[in-house]
């Protein structure tokens, strides 16, 4: 079994202009490509988990995503960093026509991240979750991530928030220094 980190997108890996769809609104969060190489090189595998109502709500079309995902990958790819797995949740329960569903994909629910658990052989309890919201931290902890992760790069945090996650980081490029930080501390346990 491997160790992942199930990365959120909007927020944490580029920033959030809201609804993100055109290659030119995606922006990656300074310093977050380095660190996706880093946590790779520490043996974990990184999982894309994001929720693109966007899509239920009619503002983008699942191809649009999709082209903005290929373009994302290979971007990554390029600068050395690559996507273990990619999970998106298309569906919105106000949303219009297939996507109008109460699914148990989109976050807080656990269904990517359970999806991706059982088609990679992930061992949670070894994984992060690392996102801008609480619905980030909880489906995290739906599935019994080990480790959850707020970033300060999206959506305002609150304080109360706050204190839902195991940790609460300026940006993901600050992520493989946590990870060093609490490996080492559990070595002098
Ligand atoms: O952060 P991830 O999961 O990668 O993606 C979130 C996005 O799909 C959008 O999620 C929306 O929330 P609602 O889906 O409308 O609740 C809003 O927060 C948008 O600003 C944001 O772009
Ligand atoms: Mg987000
Ligand atoms: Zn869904």
């Amino acid at each position: 079994m491997k160790k992942a980190v199930f990365l959120d997108r909007d927020g944490t890996l580029n920033i959030d202009h809201g609804y993100v769809h055109t290659i030119d609104q995606f922006q990656f969060i300074d310093g977050s490509i380095e660190a996706l190489k880093a946590l790779q090189e520490m043996d974990y595998a990184l999982v894309l988990v994001t929720n693109q109502s966007g899509i239920a709500r009619g503002y983008f079309t699942e191809e649009q995503f999709n082209q903005l995902t290929e373009w994302v990958d290979w971007s990554l790819e390029d600068r050395g960093v690559h996507l273990d797995g990619i999970y998106y949740c298309p569906h919105y329960p106000e949303g219009i026509g297939e996507y109008r569903q109460e699914c148990n994909c989109r976050k807080p629910k656990g269904g990517m991240l359970l999806e991706a658990i059982n088609d990679l052989n992930i061992d949670a309890k070894q994984s992060i979750m690392i996102g801008d919201k609480l619905d980030d931290v909880l489906a995290g902890r739906a599935v019994g991530v080990g480790c959850t992760v707020l970033v300060r790069t999206g959506k305002p945090i609150s304080t109360e928030i706050e204190k839902e996650a195991n940790y609460v980081i300026d940006s993901i490029a600050d992520l493989p220094e946590l990870v060093r930080q609490i490996h080492s501390s559990k070595f002098k346990k």
